[in-house]
């Protein structure tokens, strides 16, 4: 069932002329909004829902419970729209990491990165990463791929989910090692290659180049420490996959500090009106219907169900 969006992702790859650009979402709404918007594909934020479900930094905290929940919630909302989704270090070992790519698959996601920081990782873009050697990280990314294959017996289309080796070796160990570490990992059976914490220009355009031809990621964190550029200059570079996890999260947060601070200051929120001057924007109603209202009460009807016989 799982795998229509993942052929989807690998045919999206496999055209030249694409560059994805996928947002970063981290719970419902915000997938609702870039669903609405028509992005191509989404991108499921590990930091994201670390602190949208736990309130907790990226630090490892969140479990493949947590993660597998979150993503599948996010991929059932339009299955015709791949979500490639963090798994940060497939949690475990390789009979760990194994299983998290089943269920990952099983739960309808297209594909998703793994690691080669210890458990208790830490975001990209902070200080003081720790890394495990490079056979523990090919032994994850071999363990994904013989996961996909172990299902493609019996789910249709499993091996078309697409594995992205991520690399955090760049801040301790340099570009040479880094890209040694990656290419490594599209060895062992990685289809995309992920290099986290870029800080110039320079690396940015080289890792594509030197990883060619596996197509290459790029993430473009708010505050982060790689430059941000935009989707022309990332497909000008040769980029397939462009992630931007947290911009959901910084409009969300800036938005939310913004009106808690109008509650807390004014004891209300002012409505927001519409050029009418009447019709509120950005009510109830309007979220709800974002989230598919009209399209579930038509289904009961269709159904025959009287749940919303009286209107809703
Ligand atoms: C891509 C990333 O793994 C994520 O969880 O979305 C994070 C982003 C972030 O923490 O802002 C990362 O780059 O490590």
């Amino acid at each position: 069932m799982a795998t229509r969006a993942a052929s989807t992702l690998r045919s999206y790859l496999a055209d030249p002329s694409k560059t994805l650009i996928c947002p970063g979402v981290q719970d419902g709404l915000s997938a609702r909004v870039c669903l609405e918007q028509g992005f191509e594909a989404l991108y499921m934020t590990g930091a994201g829902t670390a602190i949208s479900t736990l309130g907790m930094p990226d630090l490892g905290l969140t479990t493949a419970d947590d993660m597998v929940r979150n993503a599948g919630m996010l991929a059932s909302l339009d299955r015709s729209v791949p979500v490639i989704a963090d798994a940060d270090t497939g949690f475990g070992g390789p009979v760990m990491v194994a299983r998290t790519v089943e269920r990952y698959i099983l739960s309808g996601i297209a594909g998703l990165h793994i690691e080669d920081q210890v458990l208790s990782k830490r975001c990209g873009h902070l200080l003081g990463k720790e890394l495990v050697d490079v056979e523990t990280f090919t032994a994850r990314i071999r363990a994904a791929d013989a996961a996909r294959k172990r299902l493609s017996s019996s789910v249709s289309g499993a091996s078309d989910f697409v594995i992205i080796a991520r690399t955090d070796a760049l801040q301790s160990l340099g570009f040479d090692e880094a890209v040694a570490r990656l290419k490594a990992a599209v060895a062992a059976g990685a289809d995309v290659a992920f290099l986290e914490g870029m800080r110039t220009l320079d690396e940015m355009r080289r890792v594509v180049e030197v990883m060619a031809p596996t197509p290459c990621l790029l993430n473009m964190v708010a505050g982060g420490v790689t430059p941000l550029i935009d989707a022309a200059a990332a497909r000008e570079m040769g980029y397939k996959i462009v992630i931007w996890p947290c911009f959901a999260m910084t409009a969300a947060y800036l938005a939310y500090r913004q009106a808690a601070e109008e509650l807390k200051t004014t004891g209300a929120i002012k409505e927001r009106v519409g050029p009418d001057g009447k019709t509120v924007v950005g009510g109830i109603r309007d979220i709800f219907e974002l989230c598919g209202l009209t399209k579930c009460a038509e289904f009961d009807r269709e159904m025959g169900g009287k749940t919303f016989e009286k209107g809703v």
